[in-house]
Formats: structure tokens, C-alpha cells, sequence
């Protein structure tokens, strides 16, 4: 039988009193008071009252304490088969960071192991836990339904990616040894949902959120059965019920506002209530007007983490992932890509926005609105520093930052005819896209044309699919000669805007002697990004030969820096 532990205060010499702290542990435990968080003055004896075994093998130990007013917070350390384990009794402020854990992080059984211990490993922390589905779950989920809607009713139960979900998450529970039925009614209507998407032959956007929502609706369950088993007190949530209120653009929702109250409360009632780690769903939301479950876009659990830093004000957004932090350019393209040690949300927002799958493009707004740090760390690797995201930076010494390629888009050169004046023109052409719901990233423009590229594969917008892009060009050539050209790639490059001139030096030297040519350059308004198109088939060769230029070669070491251009100033003239 679980035995629990209620620790109900803490007695002092003096009128200190400290309100009520539970502990619960399901195994022979050593108590020790880690510290209060008021000042300490002399000695007193952490007692115990009414209910619980708190007794046998478990000892208390004598502490210093000594609030007069009683106020504070009791923190306890829980020493047990080399887990530590952390509680407070919230007096004082409930929680102190977001940590969110990718599915990359969570890709087993063992992993869930391995992240708890992580968690447990801060004492310092009291912490929301934000949670994304397992490994590779959203996407087996969406082949599933992709499936479904053409495999008939009788073989939906037979989709390899249905058996595959099921068994990663049947072995999981059983591995961690907690209980089937945390999963198996959540799997069952699974099953009957992809025949429901079977029987109806579609699959609404609607429908596609509630199916990937099981992914993550599994996730925390499986987490927090684990960390009650372990005696860690954890509560579930799911993000739709805890007040995580968005737009009814399903598969791509926005966030609204009155989402941050609603999900302060909550936390911090229930904390106050009954103490416990909450574990919250990534990803997910509740649509304000059809009630249904909403996603807010892949990758969106990262937007679920700072929406929940800025709601409760932490002092710390942490994102943990499987590399050290976000590196000089995607990993998978070029293996010398290097961490970045501190990035300004403005840095990270750009990159993310320019396809860095390393974040996701909405989930710096919140943590700039609140002005919260974000750190992104390894869960394999805890000890690499990890990259620090703040509202501004040192930048004397910073050049180029991080390089971001994004593959496979469509470029438009649009000629005015001269029919409307240049203002018209402009307007008219926007307007087309507005129209057509068509989102455009790179913008280059004269008085008379304009260049500009659509992402086939952007990810928090419909997929632009031929018949569409026949559409535009055909409403756009009544007022303009229109060039489609597709298979086209954007290199850009993150970084100081300061130093623009040095970074455009750079990259047309190297873009010269590996025979590329740049068929489009922009810059943003936000003048952290520097924008290049060129071919699909150059573009990672050139990546390659950007990132050996800017980071690997040293010919931008700091010396070299400052001594050419002291410390950056002379640039910001220009
Ligand atoms: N500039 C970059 N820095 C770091 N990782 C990047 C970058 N560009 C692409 N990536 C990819 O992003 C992955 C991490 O993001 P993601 O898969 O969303 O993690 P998680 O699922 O854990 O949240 C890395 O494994 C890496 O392959
Ligand atoms: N599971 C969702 C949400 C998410 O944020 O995942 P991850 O943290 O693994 O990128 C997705 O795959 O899009």
C-alpha cells in the first residue's frame, strides 16, 4: 500500500508558522528541509500532524528556521533510490519555469525515465511541465487519417500506422510499469475515430486536430502515472480544458488573449488547493466559438510553453530538444553547424519564421510581450549551456548569427503593365493574395515590379496546390506580366544588422566563386534577416559554403573585427 505523508507545518521558536506542505511518497522516504525562503535564524523541528505514515524508515531531521512573521515557503528534497524529488507548499510564488519537452525527447519509455530525472535534478524549481506527443506520434496520426479516408470501415482497425501508435504506447506504460488503462480507453476511441474518418470517406481540418490531439492527450497521461508511481505528485492537464482559448482556424490556430488569465487561475487555484507538478498538453487548445479541439500548428507546444511563462509571469521558459541549443544552421544539412550561445527574440522569431524547425515561428510573442527569458537546452546532453533567448543582446562583437534554408518555393516576378499608377499597382497585387488567403514571405519591389516568393509548405497555412497557383498567376496577369518560377530556395541569414554591408560582402564573394547566382535579395524591416533566393538545386552547396565562410574559416574572429570596424559603431551610420 502506498504510504503518504502529510507534513503539516513547521514549528518555530518564535510565531513562525509555515501553511500547510504535503508530501506524499509511496516508498520508505529521508525527509530533509532544503531551505526556506525567508531569512533563517535559529533552530527548529519540522513537525508533522494528523494524517499519514510519516514514520518507520522516514526521519525528519531538525531545521533552521526562523520567520517571525510566518510567512515563506518550505522546500523538501526526498531522497529515495537516487531520485531526488522536490515539493513546496507553494506559500509564496507557485511556479518558477515552464520546461518543455519535444517528442524527440520523449521517444520511450526509457526516455520518460530519463526526463523525470532530468526534472527532479533542479531543486530550485518549481516547474510546469509542458509536454509534446511521443517521438513521432502527430505525424503517424496524420498518415493514419490520411489513410482512413480511402481504406474502408473494415480495414481501418489495420492501419500500420493505427498498430504502430498502439504498440509504442502499450509498451511504454508497461515498461514504466504503470497502468494499461491510462491509454487503452484513449487508443479504443482512436480506433474509433479512424473508422468514423473510414465510414465518412473525409477528413474535415476539424477532425484531423482532434485526431493529432490523442498524441499529446497520451503523452502527459502516461508522464504523470509514471511520476505518481515514483512518488512525485503530478496533475494532468489538457490544454482545452485548463483555459487555452484560440481561433477556430483549425490546424493553424492563434491564441487569444483571455487564455492568460484563465490559465493563471487555474494553475495557481489548484496549486493553492493541492499542490502537485502540473503536466499540460502542448499543442492543443479549445476553439472559442465550435467548443472543438484546435491545434496551433506543428511544432506548437513550444507556443504552449511561453503562452504559459507569460501567463504566470516565471522567471524562466525553458525548451528542451535534441541538440544543444539552436545551432548555426539545421544540423541535418551541414553536421558543423555550432551552438548558439544567446540569441534576442527578434533573432529567434526571424529564424523560426524563416524555417528553423528548431522553434516554432508564433513562440517567441509571448515570451517578448512578458519579457522572459527562454532557454533551449538538449535533454541528451544537460550539461551543454544550451542557447539563451533575451530581449537584447551584447552585439558589439555579433556578425551573422544563423543561417536558415528553406527549400521547394515558389517565386513570382510580377511586371506592371502601366495600366494602374504605382500605387495601384502595388495595392492591387497584395490584394490578390489577400483574396486568395496566400501568404508571401520574401518581398522585393520597384516602381513597377515586384518579386516576391509564396512557401508551398509553410506550416501554419494551407498547401498551395497547382490549381491554385494557376488561379493567382491568372488574376495577377490582368494587370501585370507574371513569371512563375518554382523549385526555388531561401538562404537567410540571421544576424547584425549593423553590419549588413560586411555580411553582403561576404556572402556575394562566396556566392561568386561557387558560380551562384542570386535571383532575388531582401531585407526585412526588422534588419536581422538577409534574404537570398536561389536555386533548389545550388542551395545547400551554398549553405555549406556560408556557414565554412562565416563560421568555420575564422576570418570573422573577434580580433580581425575589432580591429577593422572597432566595435561595430562606425556601421550603425550606414
Ligand atoms: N538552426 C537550427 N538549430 C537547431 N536545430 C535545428 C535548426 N534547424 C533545424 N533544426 C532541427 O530541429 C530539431 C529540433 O526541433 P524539433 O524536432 O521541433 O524538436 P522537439 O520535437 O524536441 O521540440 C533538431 O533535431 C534539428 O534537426
Ligand atoms: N506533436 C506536435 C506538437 C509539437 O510541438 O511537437 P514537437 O515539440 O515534437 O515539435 C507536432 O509534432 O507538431
Amino acid at each position: 500500500m502506498a504510504a503518504s505523508l502529510h507534513a503539516h507545518g513547521v514549528e518555530t521558536p518564535g510565531r513562525g508558522f509555515v501553511r500547510e506542505s504535503k508530501l506524499w511518497s509511496n516508498v520508505p522516504i529521508t525527509l530533509h528541509l532544503l531551505r526556506f525562503s525567508t531569512s533563517i535564524a535559529s533552530s527548529s523541528r519540522l513537525f508533522c500532524a494528523g494524517s499519514g505514515n510519516f514514520s518507520g524508515r522516514a526521519t525528519t531531521k531538525l531545521v533552521k528556521i526562523g520567520d517571525k512573521k510566518g510567512g515563506g515557503r518550505v522546500e523538501a528534497v526526498l531522497k529515495e533510490d537516487k531520485i531526488e524529488k522536490r515539493f513546496s507548499d507553494g506559500n509564496g510564488k507557485d511556479f518558477t519555469c515552464v520546461m518543455k519537452f519535444g517528442g524527440s525527447s520523449l521517444a520511450s519509455a526509457e526516455r520518460m525515465r530519463e526526463i523525470a530525472t532530468l526534472m527532479l535534478s533542479f531543486p530550485e524549481e518549481r516547474p510546469v511541465v509542458v509536454l509534446s506527443a511521443m517521438g513521432k506520434t502527430t505525424n503517424k496520426l496524420l498518415v493514419a487519417g490520411e489513410k482512413a479516408v480511402s481504406c474502408g470501415v473494415s480495414n481501418a482497425s489495420e492501419i500500420e500506422e493505427l498498430s504502430f501508435v498502439k504498440e509504442l504506447h502499450l509498451r511504454t506504460v508497461n515498461e514504466l510499469g504503470v497502468d494499461r488503462s491510462v491509454v487503452s480507453a484513449l487508443l479504443e476511441q482512436l480506433e474509433q475515430l479512424l473508422k468514423g474518418i473510414a465510414m465518412m470517406k473525409e477528413l474535415t481540418l476539424r477532425t484531423k486536430d482532434y485526431l493529432v490531439s490523442f498524441g499529446e492527450c497520451m503523452s502527459t497521461r502516461i508522464f504523470v502515472a509514471y511520476l505518481n508511481t515514483i512518488g512525485v505528485r503530478a496533475r494532468q492537464y489538457d490544454a482545452f480544458d485548463l483555459g487555452f482559448i484560440t481561433t477556430d482556424d483549425f490546424t493553424n490556430a492563434d491564441i487569444l488573449e483571455a487564455t492568460y488569465p484563465a490559465v493563471a487561475k487555474r494553475l495557481h487555484g489548484d496549486w493553492v488547493n493541492d499542490p502537485a507538478i502540473p503536466i499540460v498538453t502542448g499543442f492543443l487548445g479549445k476553439g472559442w466559438k465550435s467548443g472543438a479541439i484546435t491545434t496551433l500548428g506543428r511544432g506548437g507546444s513550444d507556443l504552449t510553453a511561453t503562452t504559459i511563462g507569460k501567463a504566470l509571469g516565471l522567471q524562466e521558459i525553458q525548451v528542451w530538444k535534441d541538440v544543444d541549443g539552436v545551432l548555426t544552421c539545421d544540423p541535418s544539412i551541414h553536421p558543423c553547424a555550432e551552438p548558439v550561445p544567446h540569441l534576442t527574440f527578434d533573432e529567434a522569431a526571424e529564424l523560426a519564421y524563416f524555417g528553423a524547425q528548431v522553434l516554432h515561428p508564433q513562440s517567441m510573442r509571448p515570451a517578448r510581450e512578458g519579457n522572459i527569458p527562454v532557454r533551449v537546452k538538449n535533454s541528451y546532453n544537460p550539461q551543454a549551456p544550451g542557447t539563451l533567448i533575451t530581449k537584447t543582446r551584447d552585439m558589439d562583437k555579433a556578425v551573422l548569427t544563423s543561417i536558415v534554408l528553406k527549400q521547394n518555393v515558389t517565386m513570382l516576378d510580377i511586371v506592371s503593365t502601366r495600366m494602374l499608377g504605382q500605387v495601384g499597382f502595388l495595392s492591387k497585387v497584395f490584394s490578390i493574395f489577400e483574396d486568395l488567403g496566400i501568404s508571401v514571405d520574401v518581398v522585393a519591389t520597384s516602381e513597377v515590379s515586384i518579386s516576391l516568393t509564396l512557401d508551398p509548405s509553410k506550416l501554419w497555412s494551407r498547401e498551395l496546390i497547382q490549381q491554385e497557383l494557376d488561379h493567382v498567376v491568372e488574376e495577377l496577369e490582368k494587370i501585370a506580366v507574371v513569371n512563375l518560377l518554382q523549385h526555388r530556395s531561401i538562404i537567410s541569414l540571421i544576424g547584425n544588422a549593423q553590419r549588413s554591408s560586411l555580411i553582403l560582402e561576404k556572402v556575394f564573394h562566396v556566392l561568386q566563386a561557387n558560380g551562384v547566382n542570386v535571383q532575388m535579395i531582401s531585407q526585412g524591416a526588422s534588419k536581422v534577416n538577409i534574404s537570398l533566393i536561389v536555386n533548389d538545386t545550388e542551395a545547400e552547396q551554398c549553405v555549406k559554403a556560408l556557414h565554412y565562410s562565416f563560421f568555420e574559416s575564422g576570418d570573422l574572429s573577434e580580433q580581425i573585427l575589432d580591429a577593422e570596424f572597432g566595435n561595430g559603431s562606425a556601421f550603425s551610420a550606414i
